[in-house]
């Protein structure tokens, strides 16, 4: 240490310079003069003492300071006026040298320009620091540099913090304290800190407290670096987010300017979307809160719901997990008892009941005895077995809660006792009064409404020709029973996904159709109509859909039905299902086998003309905005309609053609209210018509005769097929019963062609009704010569006298054809060719031959003789053994209106085709038979 007197510089607050640094400060103009002077006047650059005041508020100078070389000492170019030259400001360029004390700085001040000389002590300290000192220093340099070169803004700042970090890296422990100075000075560290660090002579303490800075700065940056960069990233996300979701406001609401139409009123559709979104998800959250608790599907809506709060609104994912919500809550879980089942339960115990269920299927079904009575039964069955199982339900619901507020008891008196037997346990005063709590709650607790079992009643299945009223018997036993109605069409459903529904992972699944019947339903004990189950596609490679269909009809797997999309077993063992069908051979055995099967073969002329007059007409009147008053059809001409212009089995395309009539005359009506100006609503028309004097002559007829209909509906369909059909050799009309269920005559036309004594079989024939034409023609081979047809037993008919083919064929031809039931028509057919003798045109017949001549029975009795009816045909010929067929399932005023001839042998068959004695017999038919 030794002493000088140095002029002062003092530094302003908040100015420094530590020895090693460099600093370039304004001084007033005077002052600059002065130190130019000394500058001029000295050989070396002159030192001064460079004594920062430490605050703003005084002029007090600190203890410590530097000793400083003037390096540069510059005055800027002029600015202002000449006469203010004097008071110019220089530019004083100092380089801190080595730390000096001023004994009496206290009692000294100072401001910027004074240059009072003042006595100082110069520190200069060339002790040697610890190693340890150093070393530790060295490191947090390091750290520190290390910190601001990767935190460095610019390639310059990096470029000047890594030369640093190699200084530090390699300066000898003498020399440490130096950068110590070095650092300490170029660093961005508190004033105070820095003005402390000043006062540091001694080595080590020079090093420890700079290493304290550098472990300060370092976790300073460490932090501010953190900080700006989550900042960083939340603004930058923020930022991008708030973009996005201004441009979409910007899209919808340009859109919505484009779909708005000034002049309507606003919608709900205009309603913020915000707003929207927000009732929505309150509601779904409603819903879920509403679901039973510990259920599987309340599970898995909370899980969902969790997931849909994570994920960002916007996403795709979100809309995906939104659907599946949406349906989740949807569907009528049966552990959510409504109001309107317990209305449901209700009307069960009516005691008026039954009455009230046969009173619904008689308004809606005319006829139809047999099954109404079949309904009635099932629609009793149903009703016990639901009250049974309810009150089974409410019992064990009772019964459980009994048992809870039993163990409640227990469990509080068990309680007390513990809690009086010790005291002293920190713990046991509140487990006391927990389980008190629980005890005494338990039996203010609400009874749980019950779980129902489900009904495990037959599934009817329907079957009949299409019109018959299947699907709206469906309806009826929903109405009898107070429940929702539901109609699944199965028709072409190949995909087993359409009854299951898709897996999530599909783009755009949803779920099953009887998951969306339900939902459409709103309860979960719906009557499910399963239409056409028969035109359901077999295995594939869709999967097989009628497996899918087991799954739901089976009482023994219903109750945890899973639906793919759903995922969440669904108890469908509530659910009536109800099936219907035109024919049962197209539908799986397992399938029939849990269906009890209930015949709606068609309806004779006579029903036909009741339904269409107490339900038809007044629905169609209705459907078209007329009533009795203005529409009267005629009987004779509602009978033309029925068997003129519709032959069908069922009532559709009679309630159309009535529709069509209905029509014409409500145009007719219109245009006459018109015509005299009058409100259509006011008037009503006379029977005999209206007509308005003077032009323009309008009339409005109300009555609908016979004769008009070709007017209305054109010419019959029917007529021409009743002129055509003539008797002609080799032509036999057979009777058959279409894939649709319905029945009716069928043709089988034979010729003869030049050939060489073969049978050609044409019309789309299956193999068991060409094996039955060969038997046929076999029969009628072996008999040729007992029928007149050959003149000696040996002769083949085929190849004498010429040589001929016989081709037979069965209209329509695209129309596949199968059975053994055509085989006395063939024989017929063979036989009226070769001989000549023609079968009268209203004989149709049906039956199975054997190659003994024998006739067995076949199936389809009803819907064949109704059909042959509808066609007009009034002779029948049946097997015998199918007698008991047309006793119970002919309506009586059919089997009046036809002559039916049962046989049990082709002579039979022949002698009722033909007539009597028509074709003659050489030997009588027991010698036929044991010549066979
Ligand atoms: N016995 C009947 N009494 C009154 N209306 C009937 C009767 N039978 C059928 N209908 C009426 O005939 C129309 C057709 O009946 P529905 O739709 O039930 O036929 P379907 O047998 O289901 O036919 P598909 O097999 O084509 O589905 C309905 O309007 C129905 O009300």
């Amino acid at each position: 240490m030794s002493s000088a007197t140095l002029p002062v510089i003092p530094l302003p607050y908040p100015l420094i310079l530590l020895p090693t640094a460099r600093a370039t400060i304004p001084i007033p103009g005077d002052a600059g003069e002065t130190l130019l002077h000394l500058v001029q006047e000295s050989d070396a650059q002159p030192v001064v003492a460079a004594v920062p005041i430490p605050s703003a508020e005084s002029d007090v100078l600190h203890d410590w300071g530097s000793s400083a070389r003037i390096v540069r000492l510059v005055r800027p170019p002029r600015t202002g006026t000449p006469s203010r030259d004097r008071s110019r400001p220089y530019l004083l360029t100092l380089h801190g040298l080595s730390r000096v004390y001023l004994p009496n700085a206290k009692d000294s001040q100072g401001k910027i320009g004074d240059l009072l000389e003042h006595k100082v002590e110069l520190h200069t300290n060339n002790a040697l620091p610890t190693a340890e000192a150093a070393s530790t220093f060295k490191a947090a340099a390091l750290k520190l540099l290390d910190r601001l070169v990767k935190d460095a803004a610019s390639d310059t700042k990096r470029d000047f913090y890594m030369k640093l970090a190699t200084m530090t890296d390699e300066v000898s422990i003498q020399r440490t304290p130096w950068m110590a100075d070095m650092l300490v000075a170029n660093l961005n560290a508190e004033y105070a800190d820095k003005l402390d660090y000043l006062s540091a002579v001694e080595p080590d303490d020079r090093l420890s407290r700079a290493t304290a800075m550098m472990v300060k700065q370092t976790s300073i940056s460490e932090v501010s670096r953190k900080i700006a960069q989550s900042v960083d990233e939340s603004l930058s996300k923020q930022q991008k987010e708030f973009f996005l979701r201004q441009q979409m406001a910007a899209i919808q609401r340009e859109l919505r300017d484009l779909q708005r139409n000034p002049k309507s009123p606003t919608s709900e559709l205009d309603e913020a979307d915000e707003q929207v979104d927000a009732e929505d998800m309150a509601e779904m959250r409603s819903k879920i809160e509403a679901m039973a608790k510990d259920s599987e599907e309340r599970k898995m809506a909370v899980r969902e719901w969790r997931r849909l709060k994570r994920t960002p609104s916007t996403s795709v994912e979100s809309g995906v997990i939104r659907n599946y919500l949406e349906w989740l809550t949807a569907i009528p879980w049966p552990t959510s008892v409504s109001s309107s089942h317990l209305a449901t339960t209700a009307a069960l115990r009516d005691r008026d009941f039954m009455a009230k269920a046969r009173q619904q299927l008689d308004a809606d079904h005319f006829g139809l005895d047999k099954i109404k009575k079949r309904l009635t039964e099932y629609l009793a069955v149903v009703r016990l077995k639901e009250l049974q199982s309810e009150k089974e339900a409410r019992m064990a619901a009772e019964k459980e809660a009994q048992l809870q507020s039993h163990a409640g008891e227990a469990s509080s008196q068990n309680a007390s006792l513990e809690s009086e037997a010790r005291p002293a346990d920190p713990e046991s005063p509140n487990k006391a009064l927990v389980k008190v709590s629980q005890g005494t709650s338990t039996p203010s607790a609400p009874i749980p409404l019950p779980k129902k079992k489900g009904v495990k009643g037959p599934i009817l299945l329907f079957v009949g020709p299409p019109g018959t009223g299947k699907t709206s018997l469906g309806q009826s036993i929903a109405r009898a029973l107070g429940r929702p109605f539901q109609r699944i069409s199965l028709g072409g459903v190949r995909d087993e996904a359409e009854i299951r529904g898709h897996r999530r992972t599909y783009v755009a699944s949803g779920p099953g159709n009887i998951v969306q019947a339900l939902r459409k339903a709103g309860r979960p004990d719906p009557v499910i109509l399963l239409d056409e189950v028969d035109k359901l596609a077999s295995s594939n490679f869709h999967g097989d859909p009628g497996a899918a269909l087991l799954e739901v009809l089976d009482p023994e797997q219903n109750h945890s039905f899973n639906d793919h999309y759903i995922n969440v077993p669904i108890d469908l063992s509530q659910v009536l299902f109800i099936c219907t069908a035109n024919t049962l051979d197209t539908i799986a055995a397992p399938l029939l086998d849990r269906c009890e099967i209930v015949h709606l073969s068609g309806y004779t002329y006579d029903e036909k003309m009741h339904i269409a007059r107490k339900f038809l007409l007044p629905k169609q009147l209705q459907a078209n905005g007329l009533t009795t008053d203005h529409l009267e059809l005629t009987e004779p001409a509602l009978l033309r309609i029925a068997t003129h212009y519709t032959r069908e089995a069922g009532v559709r395309s009679l309630e159309r053609a009535i529709g069509a009539v209905v029509r014409f005359k409500a145009v007719g009506w219109a245009e006459y209210c018109d015509s005299i100006g009058a409100e259509p609503d006011t008037l009503v028309p006379h029977s005999e018509g209206e007509t308005v004097v003077g032009a323009p002559a309008k009339q409005y007829k109300k009555v609908v005769e016979e004769d008009e209909l070709e007017q209305i509906l054109g010419i019959a369909r029917w007529d021409e097929e009743e002129r055509e059909r003539e008797e002609r050799r080799g032509l036999v009309y057979g009777l058959v019963v279409t894939g649709m269920g319905e029945g009716g005559i069928l043709p089988v036309e034979t010729t003869v062609v030049p050939g060489s004594g073969k049978l050609k079989l044409t019309g789309s024939l299956g193999d068991v009704i060409k094996e039955s034409g060969e038997l046929a023609l076999s029969w009628v081979k072996t008999h040729a010569y007992d029928l007149y047809i050959t003149k000696s037993p040996s002769e083949d008919p085929l190849k004498n006298p010429d040589p001929i083919d016989i081709h037979l064929h069965l209209p329509s031809g695209a129309v596949k054809k199968d059975g053994p039931s055509a085989g006395i028509a063939m024989t017929c057919a063979f036989v009226s060719l070769l001989t000549g003798a023609c079968v009268p045109s209203n004989v149709a017949m049906t039956g199975e031959v054997t190659l003994r001549g024998r006739v067995g029975p076949v199936g389809g009795i009803k819907e064949k003789v109704l059909g042959a009816h509808r066609a007009q045909i009034t002779t029948v010929i049946l097997p015998w053994a199918n007698r008991k067929d047309v006793e119970h399932d002919v309506p009586p005023q059919v089997r009046k209106a036809m002559h039916f001839v049962f046989v049990r042998t082709l002579d039979e068959v022949l002698e009722a085709a033909f007539g009597k004695g028509v074709i003659g017999w050489r030997r009588n038919i027991s010698l036929v038979e044991s010549r066979l």
